[in-house]
């Protein structure tokens, strides 16, 4: 049974067309990450697929119904942001409210956030949290009930190096049981190290890859005459930046006998050839530009 299914997604704002024709699949457990620019339609597509956002179009199936169907919730969650929280309740008094509209026992809300790691302040009122301990609640508010499918909204905001790992490897320990993540993320070195499977989102539309699969990777070469060497490349349509006086280029490996040669033939020489297999991060240039590169919500 497919887990989740997009079909043809499109919705505006007013004039704004913001998901253009969506569509994607996720046919058995893994962990996926939604990535883009601020403001591509990320948030837009969760609230959507979560039936908080009707579209204007298209369909959403999760584990085989459709999401209106009011019963998915008791197998799907969606971390949103702290704005669900309410400041005069406690940490326990929100994991409690779920743990009753779902039947859960009081020894899973402790398990929980034993294992999220906020059993510590669970008593304290939400307006005395900071915003890593804000982001803690969310993520044991959203396990609590042992998910298939989790939905999480940029789960690492505001979180410090060491609670980031800790968030890191509590997704791939519930991938490991068998739950399903789609994760919004901006930072895209953490995405890496949690999944290869991506799907890049740019102008409403989808690029989905499993970087895994992907054989690109990037090569940075230093040559005699870089911007004659920059124009024989262009010609022959391959990617390619200056980038700390080295040519960064980003090609396929069977490619680079053929880069070679043709810089060889025409008298440029090479001194030294580095290769990075391509993460995200390279994967995002390419498709997003420099322009999003120099984002401040860019994170690496
Ligand atoms: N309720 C709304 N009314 C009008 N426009 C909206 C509304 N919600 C979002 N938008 C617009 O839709 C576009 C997509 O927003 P969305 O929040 O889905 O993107 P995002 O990729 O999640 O962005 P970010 O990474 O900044 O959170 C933006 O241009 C935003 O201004």
């Amino acid at each position: 049974m497919t887990i989740l299914q997009v079909e043809n997604i499109t919705k505006s704002y007013g004039k704004e067309l913001v998901l253009n024709n969506i569509s994607f699949n996720i046919p058995y457990p893994k962990i996926v990450a939604l990535v883009g620019p601020n403001g591509s339609g990320k948030t837009s597509l969760l609230n959507i697929i979560t039936n908080l956002l009707k579209p204007d179009s298209g369909n959403i199936q999760i584990l085989g119904r459709p999401n209106t169907d009011p019963n998915i919730f008791y197998e799907t969650s969606f971390m949103q942001d702290n704005s669900v929280l309410y400041e005069y309740l406690t940490g326990y008094d929100h994991l409690q409210f779920i743990a009753d509209v779902q039947n859960l026992s009081k020894e899973q809300i402790l398990k929980t956030s034993q294992l999220v790691g906020n059993d510590g302040y669970l008593h304290k009122k939400v307006k005395n949290y900071s915003l890593g301990m804000k982001q803690h609640l969310l993520l044991a508010m959203a396990i609590l009930n042992k998910p298939k499918l989790l939905i999480l909204d940029e789960p690492l905001n505001g979180l410090d190096p060491t609670s980031a790992i800790r968030v890191r490897e509590l997704i791939i320990q519930l991938h490991k049981e068998g739950t399903t993540i789609l994760i919004s993320s901006h930072n895209l070195g953490e995405i890496d190290r949690i999944t290869s499977n991506i799907i890049f989102i740019k102008s409403g539309q989808i690029i989905e890859e499993d970087l895994a699969e992907f054989e690109q990777v990037t090569y940075y070469l230093s040559v005699s005459n870089q911007q004659h060497a920059i124009k024989i490349l262009k010609e022959q349509q391959i990617p390619v930046i200056l980038e700390n006086d080295r040519l960064k280029i980003w090609i396929d490996e069977k490619s680079l006998q053929t880069v070679i040669s043709v810089l060889l033939n025409q008298g440029i020489s090479i001194k030294d050839i580095e290769k990075k297999i391509t993460g995200s991060e390279e994967r995002y240039q390419q498709i997003f530009g420099k322009k999003d590169e120099e984002d401040e919500s860019f994170e690496i």
